[in-house]
């Protein structure tokens, strides 16, 4: 463990026993512990959470170790927090974390820790029993009250209000009355899902897997497991017989899914299945709300936690199962602070903790899917929907001979598909992975392009909101009437579909549907979009209009067609994933149709039909499009074949960055000492056992928020420790100055 004695003159040793010292790690961007010397009447342990002085401020902190010596001339821990220690596992995880990510251990533990901390001390709740005293006027308001008030358990004000239906002065006037007293609650309790609460009659394929799977859950060894099943096929029903094998054993359950403030839908599958819902963790809820389920997960009361990506950090104190949904979700990688990937870092703890953990999707990742064909995974398949339902058909619309009327983007071919099937009463979906109404606008007269001045990005029109948008910084401008480079009047023109744009012309063509746009960036946030999710699944819409966001998880059993407007997007950036992604993204958007009752069909409106992902697509050919896939990674050695690392140095003075990047990359051009392979010279070309350094160019989106960025990709053999390439590289480098900045993304899922 460090030991970096970085406080001086403590008064420990003026003391009247000597001190124990403690090796502390604090919520701040260092990579050491820092010792503290334990004062005599103060018991703590590793994982305890400690106040320490931390130069003239005061932090929090966790013990990581007990050290030797006195303790002299070290500051003081000045006490003991009240809250569940760290589990051991979950410190060794935070460790690791920090090692992969090359992040400074202080950054990992803040994510563990800082939900704990952030809310402060959980208020004294006050709930309200009867006294027995009548009160001195009984109106029929209080006398409902009186009547709703549970026998056995006092209840809160408000749910005492809202159990009668009537207003909390009539609950303030029983008081005043002398008939309602308060007395103090306990602390709220999270409900125990019940693994026996409901079994679906699963069908013999999903009894297969399911098997497989509550056996893994039984062992409490490490298990991972890719469960791959077409869209529709069951697999949450299925890994939710582990959850039960795993909360029947007394384990607890970790559930990641990509966008979980999303999905009422999931809560109440899950309520069905085990009574109540699970117990929920996303960036939504309020910090108090964190807190007590971070409390409830360490002390083993949270049986089962779904959340986002940063549930992984959750202080479990016995975690037996972990589900990693659609794993192949780019939503899993975190793009700022601690940059990591909750897939592969979920993979790590379940390692830890000795656990199993199932990765579930339709179109799994190249990754797990290797994973999966070396044996280092284990591999269940669905093969079909579940209750004999169909796969959606697929078809293409070749847009070189259907194409568009000018200034329209619905092709004769779809546009006829779509009337037909509201003709016949049923849901149809239109997917366009845009926002806004335009990407660009743009003058007549003068060509003046409306860009952000913080961004090399243009101004996305939101017709909506009456505004120019930038969808990387945020910043907002008022359209204007009159073109700001020439002046001249009524000469700007939007160019190019988003959402919004679409559903005009779909609104012009199916003038009576029932119409609804859904896009992360409407008004309402996501409460709104939780409803009109569950609006669509009861067919209160008949067409929908909507970007990825739609396309994700949700069972929405009327809808019976699909129409992607746009299947190209997407596939001719420079990211190495781009054909992948687009595979995934497609299966899924048609994944939505077909799910109930009558078959679906998709429509993919295409420049490029004979493209090797539309090719798959269209014939279903998934295991031809693996293997190509897998094969060009393998030879461009890409990921899982080779190791990527993204740099990306960024600073208000361009020229400073640039400098400086390439001052990084000549740090780089010598391997760490006892690495055991070698560096490319720059401009040669890399051998096998090269690390190549690619760069400094400027990076695809130059600026953003007024930053301009460069970027290196350092691509390595798998076995080389591109860590240690990393962390050799910075320190030979020059150090940062002014406002300069350097991001180290070990295996980069966005290029950008
Ligand atoms: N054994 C079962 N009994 C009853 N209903 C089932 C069963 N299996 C699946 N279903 C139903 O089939 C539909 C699809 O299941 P589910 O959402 O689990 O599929 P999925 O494989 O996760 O799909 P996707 O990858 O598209 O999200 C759901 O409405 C689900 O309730
Ligand atoms: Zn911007």
């Amino acid at each position: 463990m460090d030991r970096a004695r970085a406080h001086e003159a403590g008064d420990c040793a003026r003391g009247p026993e000597p001190c124990a010292v403690a090796e502390v790690l604090v919520p701040v961007a260092v990579d050491q512990t820092y010792s503290y010397a334990i004062p005599p009447e103060v018991r703590v342990a590793p994982g305890d959470f400690v106040a320490v002085p931390l130069g003239a401020r005061k932090t929090y902190g966790v013990v990581w170790g007990l050290g030797a010596g006195s303790g002299a001339n070290l500051k003081r821990i000045e006490s003991r927090l009240d809250f569940p220690p760290l589990p051991e596992k979950l410190r060794d995880f935070l460790d690791w974390v920090a090692t992969w990510t090359v992040a400074p251990r202080g950054m990992a533990l803040r994510m563990a820790a800082h939900a704990a901390v952030e809310a402060g001390a959980e208020p004294v709740r006050i709930g309200l029993r009867a006294t027995g005293a009548a009160p001195a006027r009984l109106t029929e308001a209080r006398r409902r009250a009186l009547a709703s008030l549970p026998a056995d358990a006092p209840v809160s004000k408000a749910e005492l209000a809202r159990l009668a239906g009537v207003s909390a002065s009539v609950i303030d006037a029983l008081i005043d009355d002398g008939a309602l007293e308060p007395v103090a609650l306990g602390p709220e309790k999270t409900a125990a899902p019940d693994p026996d609460f409901y079994r679906a009659g699963l069908s013999d394929a999903q009894e297969q897997a399911a098997a497989a799977l509550r056996e893994a859950a039984r062992q409490h060894e490490f298990k991972p497991i890719l469960l791959e099943g077409v869209t529709g096929s069951g697999k949450t029903e299925v890994y939710f017989e582990a959850v039960a094998e795993a909360i029947a054993a007394g384990g607890q359950v970790l559930i990641l899914m990509p966008e979980i403030a999303l999905t009422s839908q999931f809560r109440d599958r899950f309520a069905r299945r085990f009574g109540v819902p699970p117990a929920e963790w996303h960036s939504e809820l309020t910090p108090r709300r964190r807190a007590r389920v971070w409390r409830a997960a360490a002390e083993g009361e949270a049986k089962v936690v779904a959340g986002a990506r940063s549930a992984l950090f959750l202080p479990f104190q016995n975690l037996r199962l972990i589900v990693v949904d659609e794993e192949h979700e780019a939503a899993y990688k975190q793009e700022e602070g601690v940059i990591y990937h909750a897939r592969d870092m979920a993979v790590v703890r379940a390692r830890i903790e000795r656990c199993a953990v199932v990765l579930a999707s339709a179109t799994p990742s190249i990754e797990t899917r290797e994973n999966a064909r070396q044996g280092r995974y284990g591999y269940l398949r669905l093969a079909s929907r579940f209750a004999g339902r169909q796969m959606p058909a697929l078809k293409a619309i070749d847009l070189r001979q259907h194409g568009a009327a000018r200034g329209k983007w619905i092709s004769p071919p779809l546009e006829e598909a779509l009337k037909h099937n509201l003709a016949q009463g049923e849901q149809s979906l239109l997917f366009l992975n845009r926002r806004g109404y335009a990407p660009l606008t743009l003058c007549r007269a003068c060509g003046h392009k409306f860009e952000c001045p913080n961004c090399s990005a243009w101004l996305v029109e939101h017709r909506f909101r009456r505004a120019l948008v930038c969808h990387h910084c945020g910043h907002v401008e008022r359209r204007p009437d009159v073109c700001p480079a020439c002046g001249q009047a009524d000469t700007l023109s939007a160019c190019g579909p988003g959402v919004e744009r679409l559903a005009e012309e779909a609104a012009a063509l199916a003038p009576e549907a029932r119409l609804l746009v859904l896009s992360s960036d409407m008004p309402g946030g996501t409460e709104r979009m939780r409803a009109e999710l569950q609006a669509i699944a009861e067919q209160k819409f008949d067409l929908v209009i909507g970007t990825q966001l739609v396309a994700k998880g949700h069972n929405f059993p009327h809808l019976t067609l699909v129409g992607v407007v746009d299947a190209d997007i997407g596939l001719s950036n420079g990211d190495p994933r781009a054909a992948e992604r687009t595979f995934q993204l497609l299966n899924q958007v048609a994944g939505r149709a077909g799910r109930g009752e009558k078959p679906g069909r998709a429509l993919l409106q295409t420049w490029q039909p004979d493209h090797p992902v539309l090719r798959a697509l269209l014939s279903g050919d998934f295991e031809r499009f693996y293997a190509e896939e897998t094969d060009a990674r393998r030879l461009a050695r890409l990921p899982p074949f080779g190791r990527l690392a993204g740099v990306v140095v960024s600073g208000s003075d361009r020229a400073a960055a640039e400098v400086f990047a390439r001052a990084l990359a000549r740090a780089a051009i010598r391997p760490p000492e006892g690495g055991g392979w070698s560096v490319a010279a720059p401009g040669a070309f890399p051998g096998p056992d090269d690390v190549a350094v690619y760069g400094p160019v400027e990076a695809p989106i130059a600026m953003v928020r007024g930053k301009y960025r460069f970027r290196l990709l350092i691509k390595a053999p798998r076995k080389a420790n591109i860590q240690a390439f990393l962390r050799a590289m910075r320190a030979r480098g020059p150090k940062p100055v002014k406002d300069l900045k350097v991001s180290l993304d070990v295996d980069p899922q966005s290029f950008l």
